[in-house]
């Protein structure tokens, strides 16, 4: 399996504004940080991985497959988590919520059954399956967010500032869920820290990548340019 992402010469212009300019990148490390200023193009660029945004001009390539022409094979294969959990649940109990992104995947009842017991379970919420989703913590919603892609068995997890609602302990709850994940996460975060943890880091500036290298690097050069 290739778990490259190709960006050539990708511009994503919204009308009046171009939120990407022209951003060409080859990445393969497992967990890739994207960070930059309010408004740099980072949520754009994590949106195009699975085709939540299409390019203007330039081509991508994400495992593969093309966003424009394979948009739905993409989507079940790329798990996108927002930043506010509330968005993305859709069903009245956690366990409702996690089986529901196994629908239309052709598996029988009881595969579905063990699959949600099973990601819950890993990730602290078995004891909620049967709990109403609105009724969980801003942490334990993440977590609920982030097992409703995780059921899906993703090869690439993108993350849109993940952590933003939350506070330091379930931060760091999701920051480990993460770190500890076998497919490659993309995660765009205003966490430097977080940044920090991962293989590789992104900067965006102005709907540029300006820099992309060893975390600490780029984040260095961020806090010293942008802070
Ligand atoms: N749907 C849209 N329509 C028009 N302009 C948009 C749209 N989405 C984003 N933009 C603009 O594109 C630029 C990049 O936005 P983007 O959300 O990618 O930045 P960001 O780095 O994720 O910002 P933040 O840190 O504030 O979330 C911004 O100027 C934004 O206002």
């Amino acid at each position: 399996m290739t778990r490259t992402i190709d960006l050539d010469g990708v511009s994503v212009d919204y009308g009046n504004r171009l939120a990407l300019r022209s951003v060409t990148t080859r990445l393969d490390a497992h967990r890739i940080a994207v960070i930059g200023a309010n408004g740099s193009g980072k949520s754009t660029f994590a949106r195009l991985l699975n085709g939540l945004e299409l390019p203007t001009s330039g081509s991508i390539r994400v495992h593969g497959l093309d966003p424009v022409r394979e948009g739905k094979q993409l989507r079940r294969r790329v798990g996108f988590v927002f930043t506010n959990p509330d968005a993305q649940i859709v069903m009245p109990t956690v366990a409702e919520d996690v089986a529901f992104s196994l629908r239309g995947r052709g598996l029988s009842k009881s595969e579905i059954a063990g699959r949600v017991a099973s990601v819950l379970s890993d990730n602290g919420l078995a004891d909620h399956a049967d709990a109403p989703a609105h009724s969980l913590s801003g942490g334990q919603k993440q977590l609920l967010a982030i097992c409703s892609v995780l059921v899906t068995e993703p090869e690439l997890l993108v993350a849109d500032e993940p952590t933003t609602l939350l506070d330091a302990a379930n931060t760091r709850r999701i920051a480990d869920l993460l770190a500890g994940l076998p497919q490659q996460v993309v995660l765009v975060t205003h966490n430097l820290r977080l940044a920090e943890r991962c293989d590789i880091a992104l900067l965006f500036d102005g709907g540029q990548l300006i820099e992309q290298g060893n975390p600490a690097d780029v984040v260095g050069r961020y806090e010293r340019e942008f802070a």
